[in-house]
Formats: C-alpha cells, structure tokens, sequence
C-alpha cells in the first residue's frame, strides 16, 4: 500500500519509503529501497547521491509517480494539484515541436500565454525559440528542457543527472544558468547526481543514500552561502565530506 498525495502550499517534500523492490529476471526479488526516509524542505536545494546502482532514479520514479508500486508514503510540496518540473539525463524533447512548441505545450491552463521571453533570454536560448530539437546540440537542448520545466513555476523541481556527458565548459555554465534562474525564483529541488562537487556547488544539503537495499546514510548541510563557495572554500566542504561519509561513494 502507498500514498501520494499533495499538501499545502507551504509543505516540504517528504519520502518516507519502507520498502520497493523488483523482480529478478531469475526469479525472486531484488530489494532496491528499505527504510529510504528523507525531507527537503519548501524552496531547499537537496542532491541525492549514492554509489552506482543504489535506487537514486528508481526514488525520483516513486515520488514523480511514474510507480506506484512501493510500500511507503511520499508528500509532494504544493496544493491541490502540485507542478513537477522535471528534468532527466535525455532531454526528451518531441522533435516535431519547435523549443518554444515544446516548452509551451507543458504549460498548465493558468500560465497558458505566459511571456517567456526572460527565461528563454535567460538561457541563452532567445534566438533559437523557433529551432527543431534535432538543431540543437545536447548542450542547448538541456537548456531547452531546463526551460520547459522552469516554466511551469514548479513546485518542485526534479533534476536526474542533468548536466552529465555535457563538457567541464557547458556543464559549468548550465549549472550557474540554472542556479542564476532558481535564485530569482526559488523552489524545492531534488537533484540525483554521481559528481559531489557539483553538489556542493550547488545544493543546500546533501543526503548520501548507502548501496542497495539503499537508505540514508546521512544529510551533510552546507551552510556557507553559494556566493562564497570559491574553488577553495569547495575543495574545504569536499575534504569535509568526505571525512564525514569516507566509504559511501
Ligand atoms: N524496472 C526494473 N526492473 C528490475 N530491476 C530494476 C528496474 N529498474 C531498476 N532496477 C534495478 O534497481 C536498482 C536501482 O536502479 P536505479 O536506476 O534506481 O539506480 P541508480 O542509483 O539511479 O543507478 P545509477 O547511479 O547507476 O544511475 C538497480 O540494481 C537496477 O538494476
């Protein structure tokens, strides 16, 4: 039994999940998640990392409801209706839209006819509104899925390793992109990433999950402001990481 459902406005997102498992292709069952017990709380930057295989994806699969088949409880952030802004490692753009086509076309009823030229400008990606997925490269389509999930004024934004297999120079700059946007208009963001120090870039907190069956290990705040994090006020926080969690990843 599960229960999915959105609260307040003012609600932080919060998973509880008791167990999730899968079959095995041999027969029997793999369990994937137990005891995954975690909150993040209203306009917070959270990063789940974990070693390779642990559950991260399979988590942002339970609480986006793309599977309803766990044991647990997860509460969304938002009311009534909450908008989840998604973004994953493929862009998934629908390739016979244009990137204005495709970001309007996820726009609830109330935004429809939104003026979007500040997010596109803000993105890099004003001149290229009437361009075809296919034009882009997989930078500039990150940015485009980026905008499409923006737009929507989520309430939650869930990001799955969305700057990996893009450049050191591409990432970097769409990571300052998104955390220039996010600033401006802050929300809850739960961010799966393999690479630390792009958390410590970026979030507020960081929650370790252990190997598979995986749970939380520990949340490791960072406190410091994001515009003091300089290369070696980072390269502090990191060492201090992984003093504190010196096996997980
Ligand atoms: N549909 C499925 N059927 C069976 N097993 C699955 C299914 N989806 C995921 N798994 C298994 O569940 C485990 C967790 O997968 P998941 O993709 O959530 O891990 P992850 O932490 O995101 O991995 P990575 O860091 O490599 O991206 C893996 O062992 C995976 O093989």
């Amino acid at each position: 039994m599960n229960t999915l459902r959105p609260v307040g406005a003012d609600a932080r997102l919060e998973i509880e999940i008791r167990r999730k498992s899968f079959e095995a292709s041999r027969g029997g069952s793999i369990d994937v998640l137990h005891d995954l017990d975690f909150a993040v709380e209203q306009n917070e930057f959270a990063c789940l990392v974990g070693p390779s295989g642990c559950g991260k994806t399979t988590t942002l699969r339970l609480l986006l409801g793309l599977d309803h088949d766990f044991e647990g409880r997860i509460k969304l952030p938002g009311a009534g209706e909450p908008r989840i802004g998604m973004v994953f490692q493929e862009p998934i753009l629908l390739p016979w839209r244009t990137v204005e086509e495709n970001v309007r076309l996820a726009l609830p009823k109330a935004l429809q006819g939104k003026n979007l030229d500040h997010l596109f400008d803000a993105l890099g990606l004003g001149k290229l509104r009437a361009f075809y997925p296919g034009e882009l490269s997989l930078g500039l389509a990150r940015r485009a899925a980026l905008a499409r999930a923006l737009a929507i004024e989520p309430d939650l934004l869930v990001l799955d390793e969305p700057f990996v297999s893009l450049d050191e120079a591409t990432a970097q700059q769409l990571r300052h992109l998104l955390l220039q946007i996010w600033s401006e208009h802050p929300t809850t963001v739960l961010m799966v990433t393999h690479n630390v120090q792009e958390a410590i870039m970026l979030a507020d907190r960081i929650f370790v999950l252990s190997p598979r069956p995986s749970h939380v290990v520990g949340s490791f705040l960072i406190r410091v402001p994001r515009q003091s994090r300089n290369p070696q006020v980072r390269s502090d926080i990191l060492r201090s990481f992984h003093e504190r969690f010196p096996t997980q990843l």
